[in-house]
């Protein structure tokens, strides 16, 4: 019996350009990641016969989403685990619990970070040995997230968001999350979005040359200008509230506030650590989320603990 644990990060999109859906449903994305520090956990502990458990369970169990993690084959991280059991023909089977503190159907890749997380793990418990490339491979089948919480820090991310190239960048961000009381479907936020686009012409996405330059310059208060995303108006549409959030923390001076990805959490951009107290203060006293998180990026991908 071997045991891997492996922490794995959140990821947020520093800028998220959708292009018109693709014929196989997905849309092409130009976006650049940022991992960020918020964490969830994986531990995989190897079995001798072929039966593949999951388990999952949070110390920071504020929102009843939880319970909508499923606890069988439709985890990810189940998922992930089969998949390289298929892929390198190992014989055995493996526990998994997963640790949770990444929000349920947040918009911070939390399903994909577990699915990262497990290929990592289960390769190292397993002994099956996959280098980086194959994990990549395999991780871009689970979802178009994983492959970028494989690799952390900043990154580029282009086709439906599962093809990364470097990006070249410096600083450490300060940021300050809004979780909401309730998740967002992300399928349904790209629905929205197709929906509110049917009569005009979507154009192809380009990242920003502004945040770009932002992010080579390690300039905080350029990275909150260049901020964007292209789903908010589809995630504020089904959810409208969240304009409200996005308020709170621009009147308490965040040089930037956008959704998560397809939301519905807020993520705002503090110049320091007293400014992200502050911000964090503006939204609690609002009562603007379920809950606040500060944290910090960029940090590594999935790593064993
Ligand atoms: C919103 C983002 O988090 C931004 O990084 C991602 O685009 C979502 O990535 P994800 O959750 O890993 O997405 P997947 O599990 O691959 O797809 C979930 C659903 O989202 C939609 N989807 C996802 C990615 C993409 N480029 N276009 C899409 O239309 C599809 O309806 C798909 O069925
Ligand atoms: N390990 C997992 N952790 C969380 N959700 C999972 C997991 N496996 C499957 N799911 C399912 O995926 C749904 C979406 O969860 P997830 O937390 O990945 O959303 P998200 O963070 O909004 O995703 P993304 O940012 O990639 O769009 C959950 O409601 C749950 O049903």
């Amino acid at each position: 019996m071997n045991v891997a644990t492996v922490r794995v990060p959140a990821k947020i999109n520093l800028c998220l350009g959708v292009g018109p859906v693709r014929e196989d449903g997905y849309h092409p994305l130009a976006t650049v990641y940022q991992a960020v520090g918020l964490h969830d956990e994986v531990r995989a502990t190897s079995r001798a016969d072929d039966e593949i458990n999951v388990v999952v369970n949070s110390e920071l169990d504020v929102r009843s989403e939880l319970a909508t993690v499923p606890e069988d084959d439709n985890n990810l991280a189940v998922k992930a685990a089969k998949l390289l059991r298929d892929h390198t023909g190992f014989v055995g089977g493996v526990d998994l619990a997963i640790r949770k503190v990444i929000p349920v159907a947040g918009g911070m890749a939390g399903g994909s970070a577990d699915a990262a997380a497990s290929l990592v793990a289960c390769n190292d418990a397993w002994g099956t040995g996959l280098g980086r490339a194959d994990l990549e491979f395999l991780a871009a089948k689970l979802g178009s997230d994983v492959p970028f919480l494989l690799h952390g820090g900043n990154a580029v991310g282009g086709g439906r968001g599962e093809t990364i190239s470097p990006v070249l960048a410096r600083g450490s961000y300060h940021w300050v999350f809004a979780i909401a009381a309730e998740g967002l479907s992300t399928a349904a936020v790209y629905a929205e979005f197709d929906r509110l686009n049917a009569d005009g012409k979507v154009p192809e996405p380009k990242v920003p040359d502004a945040l770009l330059a932002a992010l080579r310059a390690g300039d905080a208060d350029a990275l909150g200008d260049a901020l964007s995303n292209d789903l908010t108006e589809a995630a504020l549409s089904l959810r409208p509230e969240l304009q409200d959030t996005l308020e709170v923390g621009i009147e308490a001076g965040a040089l930037g506030a956008i959704l998560s990805g397809s939301g519905p959490t807020a993520m705002f951009l503090a110049s320091d650590e007293q400014h992200s107290l502050d911000i964090a203060f503006a939204l609690t006293s609002a009562a603007a989320c379920a809950d606040v998180v500060q944290s910090h990026g960029p940090v590594p991908g999935a790593r064993l603990a």
